[in-house]
């Protein structure tokens, strides 16, 4: 296997296996130093060693060989990888086609990776002088002077001026287009996702015009959605890259209104470093890849609670403030958590319940209070109230500090993580703690959205018995309302009602406890068949990389619960990984009666 398309598949590590690469190339043995240890280091902030980086990659992978200068952006090779072969998976390796590449760079490198991987031939469009000068230069070094071209365009022109005056016909268009739409953009965000190199301590030697473009990468992808308007099938498949997740939806947004039959998108995860690929098209016979869709189709819709402002009686209308309250509960209720990530704006937990602890709070809180009225020791902390949650909210103050220091790894610079919370793509630091973006793998217009799942774990469901969602929504509700009769029941002034009250776990079938074990079993056989939501498959590789639990412990549910503030409110999703459906449900119900705003 290709050494660059390990790394991709790898998706990490990319340090360690590119200075053993840089390393063997003893001609760029300058940009790397070894220890006396034996152990061989490159510093990714010199642009001469990310240099070495690639052209040795590209030479010694694709037989590739590039002249490029310091002054111009270095790309990474993984990266280009990763759209090369999503291209592959488009538009099939069998016929030599014929596509077009916005904006070549000096590099030339899709053209030059398309052509040798696959035979592709291109026409490059690009605007700057020294890139157009060094990307002749490698096509003609690499004797691909006959399938690929490079032209010169202004900076206004895109797909329709590159092809005025011919008649010709293409396969697919691809482009990574300047990212940024002004200096204050790019520089606020530099160390976000300066370049596509996956680590932020990395160099960028972009020059303005490679890096911004006048409304950023949305305009640009917009005037070429309006130019393909035109050119309809003239280009069969056209693609480009995005840099931000936000784009992608502004994206989207744009070719629905316009009215586009079909498009998609993809992630790109590599590293640290996320970007994602957009793909549309006006030729119905195009199949964007399947294994995505399926992943999406499979992928069940997190429950999600709107936690308004007041929620609990907290003053603090903050994701600390709340996480706080809430790692509260999750402790109190004995539940195991893992911190993926924590941010201002964005909190990510792997929950693993080993028992329901969560039903007859009340009672609990009544038999603790009788043990504490007759003097005996307390000996479990049960969950705590809302009152004792306001008395402790001064703490609150102290939140980042605790935050920080119990959470395995924590936040290094807050105003950076807003930044990254709220636009970059860029994952967090620390190899087990990335930062979750809500998975969003290929999708298509006029895919009919599935209903929230409710409880298909139920008995009902492993007989086989097929059932309409509104049979599920109504359960709930039903399950809900016996849920809040329960706490109404409990909660009536001194009067005993517990024996009038079913407990609701009866309601639901028994517990199902897994190990970890037999998780990751389950996940592994997901993802072998194609059917592993992104949640799952990150769960995966967390559980690879970090053993968070231990491998007999077994649970009754494990869920990711992720709190964020978005646009100014606050939401809790938690989103099934494996265990009893239906105990998620209890929990997140548990939590909105927590979450009630007091009446004043
Ligand atoms: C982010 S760089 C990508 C370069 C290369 N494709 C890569 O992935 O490494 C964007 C490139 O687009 C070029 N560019 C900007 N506006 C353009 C336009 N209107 N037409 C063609 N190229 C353009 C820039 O000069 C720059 O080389």
């Amino acid at each position: 296997m290709r050494i660059s398309q390990e790394i991709t598949l790898m998706r990490g590590s990319v340090r360690r296996k590119c200075v053993l690469i840089v390393h063997y190339y003893l001609q760029f043995a300058d940009a790397s130093s070894t220890s006396e240890t034996g152990k061989v280091t490159i510093d990714f902030k010199d642009p001469i060693a990310a240099r070495a980086l690639t052209r040795a990659l590209l030479e010694h992978d694709f037989g590739v060989k590039v002249s490029l200068p310091l002054d111009r952006l270095i790309p990474t090779v993984p990266q280009r990888l990763n759209y090369i072969l999503w291209l592959e998976d488009i538009i099939g390796q069998e016929t030599p086609a014929r596509g077009i590449d916005i904006g070549s760079g000096s590099s030339c490198i899709y053209p030059l990776l398309g052509c040798r991987q696959n035979g592709w031939s291109f026409l490059a469009s690009e605007v700057d002088d020294e890139n157009i000068l060094f990307a002749r230069k490698n096509i003609e070094q690499n004797a691909m002077g006959d399938k690929i071209k490079v032209v010169k365009v202004t900076e206004d022109t895109l797909l329709l001026g590159l092809l005025e005056g011919s008649t010709e016909t293409f396969d697919f268009s691809m482009c990574n287009p300047p990212f940024y739409s002004d200096h204050l953009e790019a520089q606020g965000i530099t160390t976000a996702r300066s370049d596509d190199r996956s680590d932020a301590s990395s160099i960028s030697t972009a020059s303005e015009v490679e890096s911004i473009a006048w409304g950023g990468e949305v305009r640009f992808v917009s005037q070429m959605i309006e130019e393909s308007l035109q050119l309809k099938n003239r280009i069969r498949v056209y693609t480009s890259l995005l840099g931000k997740k936000n784009s992608v939806q502004a994206v989207k947004d744009f070719l629905q209104k316009k009215k586009v039959p079909k498009f998609a998108t993809t992630e790109f995860c590599q590293g640290k470093t996320m970007r994602w690929g957009i793909a549309w098209t006006f030729d119905t016979t195009v199949v964007f890849p399947k294994s995505a869709f399926k992943e999406q189709k499979n992928a069940k819709p997190p429950l999600v609670c709107s936690v308004q402002r007041g929620a609990a009686g907290l003053q603090e209308y903050t994701v600390q403030t709340y996480i706080w309250f809430l790692r509260k509960l999750v402790e109190d209720l004995k539940i195991n958590y893992y911190t993926k990530h924590c941010g201002k704006f964005y909190t990510c937990l792997i929950l693993q319940a080993k028992s329901n602890t969560w039903s007859h709070q009340r009672r609990k809180r009544r038999e603790r209070e009788k043990k504490m009225n007759s003097s005996e020791p307390l000996d479990t902390p049960d969950c705590k109230t809302i009152e004792n949650a306001r008395a402790a909210e001064p703490q609150v103050k102290d939140l980042k500090e605790k935050c920080s220091e119990s959470f395995e790894a924590s936040v290094d610079n807050e105003s950076e993580h807003s930044k990254e919370d709220e636009q970059s793509a860029t994952k967090s630091t620390g190899d087990n703690e990335k930062m979750l973006h809500e998975d969003e793998i290929m999708d298509e217009v006029n895919v009919v959205k599935e209903k929230p799942d409710l409880g298909l774990d139920s008995e009902e469901a492993t007989k086989g018995k097929k059932r309409k969602s509104t049979d599920y929504e109504t359960d709930l509700d039903n399950k809900s309302k016996k849920l809040k009769e329960n706490d109404e029941a409990l909660s009536s002034d001194g009067v005993n009602k517990d024996k009038q009250c079913e407990p609701v776990v009866n309601l639901l079938k028994g517990p199902q406890m897994l190990s970890r074990h037999q998780i990751v079993q389950q996940f592994k056989k997901e993802q072998a068949e194609n059917s592993a939501s992104n949640a799952v498959k990150k769960t995966l590789s967390f559980y690879e990389k970090s053993e968070p639990f231990s491998e007999n412990e077994e649970c009754l549910l494990l869920c990711k619960f992720v709190l964020k503030k978005d646009e100014g409110e606050m939401s809790l999703a938690l989103t099934h990984l494996a265990g009893n459906r239906e105990t998620m449900h209890q929990i997140m119900q548990f939590f909105k009666n927590k979450l009630s705003v007091p009446s004043t």
